[in-house]
């Protein structure tokens, strides 16, 4: 069984925040972003990458860590690339991403750091964020633009100001019907070119039931993971995307009665009155890699 990266979550730290930097990785994110974009004020840009670099190279960190640079049509996203990759942060998380283009000119800067630095190439990866409707229009072609590539993502609330609206709340039914065919379309996008798909972050600290909502509509439409920004958030949004007891032995039910099906030369048998074929076995098999990636179950001889 191929064991997949997990990333239910993907936290972001303020660059400019040094407790936070320092912090960020010990509450079981499994994927922590350092930030030097909308969470530093133009004033703390280069403090903050400073802040950022020291972090990187001095502390040891228990997950993957990822750097949010400024965009690279901004005065400081360039300047973000030069300084933060010696520095070799996991992946370089692009925000705002409209294009093809732009990822594969990171992808060769980054390519010319690698060799300058001697780190192994292809080793720093790339994920992007998708947070207007031309990114969106584009979010196949970023999604595949590079090797990079781990995952899209998208930016929620800054989607909702590109397309003029506010982001609502409800259970999963009735919030984020906004966002609903962006989600959807970035969710497409990923599994085209074969990479993760990250939902964006929920903003309200004190709400955790439209949190609960929220991520289980996204984990319904297919993401692997979900943005946050406090580490209250993360046993919530792990407890819905890691799969419970009973998933994990229905799932290995439905393989041991297909494989029976297969010995009977038979695609198609029932399990507790439903049909099982192809598809289900593919769903099975996702379960049990992501129980797997999360530690609650081991294939037998693994
Ligand atoms: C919100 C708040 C100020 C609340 O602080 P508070 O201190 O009141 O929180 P408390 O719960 O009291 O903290 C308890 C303990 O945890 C520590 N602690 C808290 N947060 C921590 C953390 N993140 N990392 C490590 N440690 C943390 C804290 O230091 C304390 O430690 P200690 O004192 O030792 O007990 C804080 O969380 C925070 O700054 N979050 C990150 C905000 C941020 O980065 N925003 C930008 C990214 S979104 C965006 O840009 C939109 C987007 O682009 C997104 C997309 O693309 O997806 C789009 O368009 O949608
Ligand atoms: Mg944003």
């Amino acid at each position: 069984m191929v064991k997949e990266r997990l990333r239910r979550t993907v936290m972001y730290a303020a660059g400019n925040n040094p407790g936070l930097l320092q912090n960020a990785a010990i509450y079981g994110a499994d994927s922590v972003i350092f930030d030097v974009e909308d969470s530093v004020a133009v004033a703390e840009k280069d403090s903050a990458r400073e802040l950022v670099y020291h972090a990187l190279t001095r502390l040891k960190f228990s997950c993957e860590i990822g750097v949010r640079i400024n965009h690279i049509s901004t005065p400081w996203g360039y300047d973000d690339l030069e300084y933060l990759l010696p520095a070799k942060p996991d992946y370089i998380r692009l925000p705002k991403g409209e294009s093809g283009d732009e990822i594969k000119n990171i992808d060769a800067i980054i390519t010319k750091a690698e060799a300058e630095h001697g780190f192994e190439a292809g080793s720093i990866k790339l994920m992007v964020s998708i947070e207007s409707p031309k990114g969106l229009r584009n979010a196949y072609e970023i999604a595949s633009a590079s090797p990079r590539m781990i995952a899209i993502a998208i930016g929620g609330e800054d989607f909702a100001a590109a397309i003029k609206t506010e982001k609502t709340r409800g259970n999963s039914f009735t919030g984020g019907r906004e966002l609903f065919v962006a989600r959807s379309m970035i969710v497409f996008a990923a599994r085209e070119a074969g990479i993760q798909a990250i939902d964006s972050v929920f903003s309200d600290l004190r709400d955790e039931e439209t949190l609960i909502n929220e991520v289980m509509l996204v984990k319904e439409l297919g993401f692997d993971g979900k943005s946050c920004i406090n580490p209250r958030q993360i046993d919530i949004i792990h407890k819905v995307f890691t799969p419970s007891l009973k998933e994990v032995e229905y799932a290995q039910r439905v393989l041991t009665v297909f494989e029976d099906a297969l010995a009977r030369n038979s695609g198609v048998i029932t399990l507790d009155g439903k049909m099982i074929d192809m598809p289900m076995v593919i769903r099975a098999e996702r379960v049990l890699a992501n129980a797997c990636a999360a530690g609650i179950y081991r294939k037998e001889g693994t």
